[in-house]
């Protein structure tokens, strides 16, 4: 086996080209589905564009050569059989979903790079020691439904059909009406999401912050993911008249939350980064202009790289809400509805990825993410290893998101050597 995908320094540059035509097509491609007025793309789980990008994809990997097949939760796989049929498949991919009015690239980018590398290989060096398969996972950014995850977490046995028993999106729609709806579920007659032994999973992803801009890195090679807690309040007052109800009598839920928004903030920037505190969505009731608002309820999505740290954060959230709520003779509920603990990836993957970067010229800088990932639930299960592309002016979650042809495309070239080297060297995976 040769030890490298380049058999020459100068063959690089037309593997990029490669790359970067074929990372593109999908790319382009995807964005179609779910393409929004605001320039950005909204896919949500189990939507129709949802369901479109999906099947878009499965006739894309089989025309590679790849064998496409859906697990029951609608995760996506592209399968190239290796030499070893008994030998754990090696995953790569990320999620199909988008946030609403997102960009093109958070997520798909990370499918769009492993079905170029896994093509690439299957051109040019045919079957593997052990199988290489390209996942599209269902669902990861909990944008629809309160469950974040749904995807990776089905394989690595971390989400089940109970935990979505009862859950409905902002329309009043059941996650399992939904999903049924697609043909997947349960009943649907597929082969379980359940996989009990995973070779390892590499994920490639866009940073959506600025570090690599800033520095003028190529890749980021990710050492660790931040863990995460998603909190919901329900703050109740008392409704009233706008007009005749004197200041000193009222009963505000939009005051009260606003004050605790506002606390929220400063007490983040008192303890400082890498803590991240966000309030992402607000809604009031009854929501008319000459009405004090009576009830209010509102997300709070908190994280940190340390475990503890991002704890006793959120207990000072639920504490101090508490406390003003009282203040103010207002009710307060609340409850953590999704966490995630801070996760390190594979030392030894990390490791071969990094020297994967080196050998093929590519600069990379080791770094954590603040932004959660498929492979923090992989990495609970198999060897994990990350890898980013810059994000311009670091802007992710919106139209505005952005990374260079040529940048994806040297991440898609990290991506087929480590693809290459643990996929068809003799030694087993470090
Ligand atoms: N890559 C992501 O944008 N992930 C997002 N989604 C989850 N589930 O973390 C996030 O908010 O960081
Ligand atoms: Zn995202
Ligand atoms: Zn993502």
């Amino acid at each position: 086996m040769a030890r490298s995908v380049l058999s020459h320094p100068r063959d690089k540059e037309r593997l990029l080209d490669e790359l970067e035509r074929d990372v593109m097509s999908t790319l382009t491609e995807l964005a179609s589905y779910g393409a929004d007025k605001a320039g950005g793309v909204t896919r949500l789980l189990y939507t129709e564009e949802w369901l479109a990008a999906q099947r878009a994809l499965a006739a894309k990997m089989s025309g590679c050569g790849l064998e496409a097949e859906f697990d029951e939760v609608g995760n996506l796989f592209g399968r190239l059989q290796g030499e070893d049929a008994e030998a754990p498949a090696i995953l790569t991919g990320s999620h199909i979903d988008t946030v609403v009015q997102g960009g093109m690239y958070d997520g798909a980018y990370g499918i769009a790079a492993g079905l170029a590398a896994v093509a690439h290989l299957k051109r040019n060096f045919g079957r593997p020691k052990r199988a290489l398969e390209v996942v599209s996972l269902c669902e990861e950014e909990g944008s629809r439904f309160p469950m974040a995850y749904w995807g990776s977490g089905s394989i690595v046995g971390k989400r089940d059909f109970e935990q979505i028993a009862g859950l409905r999106d902002a329309r009043g729609v059941a996650f399992s009406d939904a999903m049924t709806g697609c043909g997947f579920g349960e009943s649907a007659g597929r082969r379980r999401s359940l996989r009990s032994v995973i070779g390892a999973f590499v994920e490639a992803h866009i940073e959506q912050g600025a570090v690599l801009e800033t520095e003028g890195a190529c890749i980021g090679v990710v050492e660790a993911i931040a863990g995460q807690r998603r909190l919901q309040f329900e703050v109740t007052g008392e409704a009233n008249h706008a007009g005749t109800t004197p200041m000193r009598l009222r009963r505000d839920a939009l005051e009260g939350a606003s004050a605790m928004m506002q606390a929220l903030r400063r007490e983040a920037l008192r303890r400082g980064d890498p803590l991240v505190a966000t309030v992402g969505r607000l809604q009031v009731q009854p929501n008319v202009p000459n009405v004090v608002p009576g009830k209010v309820s509102f997300t709070v999505d908190a994280r940190h790289v340390d475990g503890q740290l991002l704890a006793r954060f959120c207990e000072w959230v639920k504490r101090t809400f508490e406390r003003m709520a009282d203040e103010r003779g207002l009710r307060i509920e609340g409850r953590t509805w999704f966490r995630e603990e801070p996760v390190p990836m594979d030392a030894g993957l990390t490791r071969q990825l990094e020297e994967a970067c080196g050998d093929l010229a590519v600069s990379a800088r080791r770094m954590a993410s603040g932004a959660g990932h498929d492979a923090q639930m992989f990495a609970h299960r198999c060897r994990t290893a990350m890898l980013f592309v810059p994000s311009r002016r670091g802007i992710s979650h919106s139209p505005e998101e952005y990374t260079e042809p040529r940048e994806l495309a040297a991440g898609a070239l990290v991506l087929t050597e480590l693809l290459y080297r643990i996929g068809y060297g003799e030694e087993r995976l470090s």
